[in-house]
């Protein structure tokens, strides 16, 4: 899978860092299929101090008990998560509540210094095509972010009121893919969260085939029943060929 011109990442990178420092709370959104995938190593330390609600995007495409399993291994390490469905809009009003809450702090602080309190600013980020935009229009209700099915389409600033004391950056704030990382890169390939551009269609095919071919709740008799081939001792790309 090709790297990002280290160009275009240091400027992703760069675009993001200042949005950050603009938001009081981030929501780091994930595809609940591949969340450790679905994240930057840098992403604890370009948030600082700033809190961060991890949500589960596609909670469709996942089944319950590995939802479970995830909220398990997160809350061990004490990060809240919320799942979440961008078409169906499920989670949203749980997430407003969440982030307002999250931040909240921010206003104790203003009062302490005897200033007014102000709405809690909260972000979307995450990396490319895992339902971003399609958060921000189910929070706001409005279709203001063009959603589209391929990575990459978003920019440009601007805060939206949510209610009275929440104010949401419009437009989302996109993590620099890490494509060195081979493993998670595949994943993101094989959950079409990247560009098909960015790698080899029939490779990334045969892999898949050969993880799930392994798969204990796939195997070989599953594509003997939906492919109607033999595949018993086949490579994936042979299974592929087929
Ligand atoms: N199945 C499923 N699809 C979703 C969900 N949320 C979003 N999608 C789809 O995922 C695709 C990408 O969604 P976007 O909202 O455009 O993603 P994004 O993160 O804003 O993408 P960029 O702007 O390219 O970074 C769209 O085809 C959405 O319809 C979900 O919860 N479940």
């Amino acid at each position: 899978i090709n790297q990002w011109y280290p160009g275009h990442i240091a400027k992703t990178e760069k675009e993001l860092k200042g949005q950050l420092k603009l938001m009081d709370v981030v929501i780091e959104v994930r595809d609940a299929r591949i969340p450790l995938a679905t994240t930057h190593p840098k992403m604890d330390s370009w948030l600082g101090n700033r809190r961060r609600i991890i949500v589960m995007n596609r909670e469709d495409m996942v089944s319950a008990d590995d939802r479970n399993a995830w909220a398990t291994y997160f809350s061990s390490q004490g990060i809240k998560v919320i799942y979440s469905n961008g078409q169906l809009g499920m989670g949203t009003m749980k997430l407003g509540r969440m982030a307002k809450s999250a931040a909240s702090t921010v206003n104790t602080r203003r009062r302490e210094k005897g200033l007014l309190p102000r709405p809690v600013r909260a972000g979307i980020v995450g990396y490319p095509n895992v339902g971003k935009s399609s958060l921000i229009n189910r929070l706001l209700k409005r279709r203001m972010c063009p959603a589209a099915p391929r990575p990459g389409v978003t920019r440009e600033l601007k805060w939206v009121r949510f209610g009275k004391d929440l104010e949401l950056l419009d437009s989302p704030g996109i993590l620099p893919m890490r494509i060195s990382d081979q493993t998670a890169a595949l994943k993101l390939a094989i959950c079409d969260d990247i560009g098909e551009r960015s790698y080899d269609f029939a490779d990334v095919a045969a892999i898949l085939v050969q993880i799930l071919l392994r798969h204990p709740a796939v195997g070989s008799e599953a594509f003997r029943k939906r492919y109607k081939i033999d595949v018993d001792s086949d490579c994936g790309k042979l299974v592929c060929h087929k």
